[in-house]
This record gives structure tokens, C-alpha cells and sequence, in this order.
């Protein structure tokens, strides 16, 4: 992963100032989708960067050691002929030590954390939920926020939290889910992809995959923008994580289109894209195995 966000101060005039266009959001997603999709061998070595993307993820409430175990397992051989790795692990934070433990440090764990799903257990409990994470071996730690916040517009409060979750997370990476779903509209989701860079999240993730509704394409266009604007404010290159919901080849060819298209080649990589999914992988290697 890239560097670790400092942060920087939080800037409410900054704050106020963005919006964004929800039919310009539509737009770019619509010319994304209407573009064709590589083919043959040229779509096969896409699909095949796309699962080295993955952060391959189990959030059941069924969960058990033995299935984060085989999941591991997948993780490090996906398609069976040690070509290559998916990007990560994602599990809830109870499963953190099995995954940590059959990884054995080939691969990062990223845990959920900060009240996953809704964010409304106190700060407290969610400040420490990191903290536990990083302690039990997860490097990566993917936080909610607290939808109120940026409902009721306490940027400063949202700021806030995602600061005291960034302390908590010391070295490890923090992706700050954003619940684009339960946003309402785009200027709600610029504002806070913006203040949760600002307060020093290394990626900002679109879902839980438990919204009525998770990753899209115009969220995503407005998140992806905003990373744009960041980094040519600040220089800090902050990464993106769609989660939620994306099942198929075609649309993940889309995510990848889509981040291409915004940020340059330089964001397909794992350092500066995930995609959050738990049947993705299957999808693909279907299709891979013709
Ligand atoms: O963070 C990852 C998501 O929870 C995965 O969602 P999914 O099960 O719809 O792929």
C-alpha cells in the first residue's frame, strides 16, 4: 500500500466549496458502461489483474476459522497454479487471528472495524475496535463512518472521529467506508470523501455490502474525482476501494475502466485500488477456465 495519509487540518470553507453534479456523475459512469470491454486474450489479462486487485472478503455472521481459513487459502493461490495473489483478506475482526495465522505474513488482513456495519456503537468502543484490530495482526483496518455526521452536515464531527480512528490504526492502513448508498447525493459524497482525507485515510471505499444499495459507478466517479482534487491539492495519493456487490467480469472490468479513466494507469495497482468483493473471484475464474 502507499504511504501512510498524514492528514491535514480541516478546512470547513473547503468543505462548504464542494459539490458535484449528480447528472454529471450519471454521465461518466453511463460513458463508462457504453464503451466496449476488452476481448479474447486482451480481456483474460485484465480479469487476471483485476483478481490481483481483490480484497477477498467474508462478512457473515456465520463465519467460522475453518471458512477464513480456506479463504486464506484461495487468497494465496486463486486460480490453483501459483500465478498469483488476490490483494488482501477482509474479515470481521473476531477472524482477524485466523487470517493473520494462515497468511503468516505472505498476504495483509484487512478487518472491519469502528461498529461495522452502521458506525453508531460509541466512539469509544469504536476507537478501541481499531485499536484491538491492529493489535491482533490486521495491517489494513476498513472503518465506517457515522452516516449522521455527514447527513446532518458536522463535517467537523465526522473529521473528527476518522482523525481519532487514524491515530488509533498507528501504522496500518486505514480505508474509511463511506456508505455511499445512504448519502443521498453526490455533493454528500464528495464532502465526505473529502473530509475523511483530510482526517487522513489512506482509501476511501464506497460500501459495507450491506446497504440497500452498495457500489456504483457515478458514486464512484464522484470519489474518484475527489482523490484527483486531493492529491493535486495536497500531493497525498489516497486509493479507492468499490465494494459492495460488484459479482461479475464486466463489472469489474467497469472499476477498472472507471479508475483508469479518472487517475491514470498508475491506480491499477494494489497499492492504490481494491475491489471489495466475496464472490467476484469465483465469477472470474469461471470465466477464466472457459
Ligand atoms: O467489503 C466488502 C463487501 O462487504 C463485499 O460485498 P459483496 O459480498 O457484495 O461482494
Amino acid at each position: 500500500m502507499a504511504a501512510i495519509n498524514p492528514g491535514v487540518a480541516f478546512d470547513a470553507a473547503l468543505v462548504a466549496a464542494t459539490s458535484f453534479d449528480d447528472a454529471a456523475a450519471s454521465a461518466t459512469a453511463a460513458a463508462i458502461e457504453a464503451a466496449p470491454l476488452p476481448t479474447g486474450a486482451a480481456r483474460a489479462a485484465r480479469l487476471r489483474q483485476a483478481i490481483g486487485l481483490i480484497d477477498l472478503t467474508t462478512l457473515q455472521g456465520d463465519d467460522t476459522a475453518a471458512r477464513v481459513r480456506a479463504l486464506c487459502a484461495t487468497a494465496l493461490d486463486p486460480l490453483g497454479d501459483g500465478s498469483l495473489t488476490t490483494a488482501a483478506v477482509c474479515v470481521y475482526p473476531a477472524m482477524v487471528p485466523y487470517a493473520v495465522e494462515a497468511l503468516a505474513g505472505r498476504l495483509p488482513v484487512a478487518s472491519v472495524a469502528a461498529g461495522f456495519p452502521a458506525g453508531l456503537t460509541p466512539l469509544a468502543t469504536r476507537i478501541a475496535e481499531v485499536a484491538d484490530c491492529v493489535g491482533v495482526g490486521a495491517a489494513e483496518i476498513d472503518i465506517v463512518i457515522r452516516r449522521s455526521h455527514a447527513l446532518e452536515g458536522d463535517w467537523q464531527a465526522l473529521y473528527d472521529e476518522v482523525r481519532a480512528f487514524r491515530a488509533a490504526a498507528g501504522l496500518a492502513h486505514l480505508k474509511a467506508i463511506i456508505a455511499v448508498g445512504e448519502l443521498g447525493d453526490a455533493t454528500t459524497i464528495a464532502r465526505a470523501s473529502l473530509v475523511c482525507m483530510m482526517a487522513g485515510a489512506d482509501v476511501i471505499k464506497t460500501s459495507t455490502g450491506m446497504e440497500k444499495v452498495n457500489a456504483t459507478l457515478p458514486a464512484g466517479a464522484i470519489m474518484l474525482r475527489g482523490i484527483a482534487d486531493f492529491e493535486a491539492r495536497t500531493g497525498i495519493r489516497v486509493g479507492f476501494k468499490p465494494a459492495g456487490g460488484i459479482g461479475t467480469p464486466d463489472q469489474a472490468l467497469h472499476w477498472l475502466a472507471l479508475v483508469e479513466s479518472i487517475l491514470g494507469p498508475d491506480w491499477i495497482d494494489p497499492s492504490l485500488f481494491r475491489i471489495g468483493a466475496s464472490r467476484l473471484l469465483g465469477a472470474i475464474r469461471d470465466e477464466l477456465a472457459g
